[in-house]
């Protein structure tokens, strides 16, 4: 199996996806054969919402933001015909996130994101997630949700990094 997204993007200290972050949820997203990608999750009990069956909603929102701006980065590595991390590195930041929450996520199950890159203009790119059930069953997702990635420079990472961050990788 080829690495994760994650694990190829260097100096990644996200709370989300990296792996440098000894707190964060450290998502892992692959490619799917059918060009989306995809991320698979365990909830954990302390991420409930009031009701401690379901997922809170910012965890989702974090869930979803991670998986499509790392899906955006490999998308452009992709496309400037390099491995991800390979030469300059190329970022994208979250300009904006909609998410339609359309039933509660169970807490006590994994959870699968399906991601897909639906446009590219300049340094814009909008990208489609849905998060449901692991197997994918046939039923409404649990959240759908569009997202406007923008590249940001190559510089931009190193730019924003404080010293204390930096010590622990
Ligand atoms: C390491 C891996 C971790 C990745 C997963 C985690 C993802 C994150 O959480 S990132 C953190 C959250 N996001 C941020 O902090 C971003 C904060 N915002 C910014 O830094 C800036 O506003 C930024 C970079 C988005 C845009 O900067 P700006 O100087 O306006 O960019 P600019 O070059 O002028 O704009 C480029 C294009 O994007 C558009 N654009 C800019 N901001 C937005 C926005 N928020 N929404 C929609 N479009 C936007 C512009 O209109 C422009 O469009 P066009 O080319 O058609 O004219």
């Amino acid at each position: 199996m080829k690495p994760a997204f994650q694990d190829l993007i260097p100096h990644n200290h996200c709370f989300g996806c990296g792996p440098q972050n000894s707190e964060g949820l450290k998502l892992k997203s692959y490619w799917r054969d059918d060009g989306s990608s995809e991320c698979v999750y365990l909830p954990q009990p302390h991420q409930c919402a009031g009701p401690t069956g379901f997922v809170n909603g910012g965890i989702i929102a974090t869930l979803i933001d991670c998986h499509c701006i790392c899906t955006a980065m490999a998308h452009a590595y992709a496309l400037a015909g390099r491995e991800i991390g390979q030469g300059q590195p190329i970022w994208y930041v979250t300009g904006e996130l909609n998410i339609q929450y359309l039933a509660p996520t169970p807490i006590d199950e994994a959870i699968k994101l399906v991601a897909k890159v639906e446009n590219v203009s300049g340094k814009k790119m909008t990208l489609s997630c849905e998060l449901m059930n692991v197997t994918e069953a046939p039923s409404t997702p649990y959240a759908r949700a569009t997202i406007m990635a923008i590249q940001v420079p190559s510089n931009w990472l190193k730019h924003a990094d404080i010293p204390a961050m930096c010590e622990k990788s």
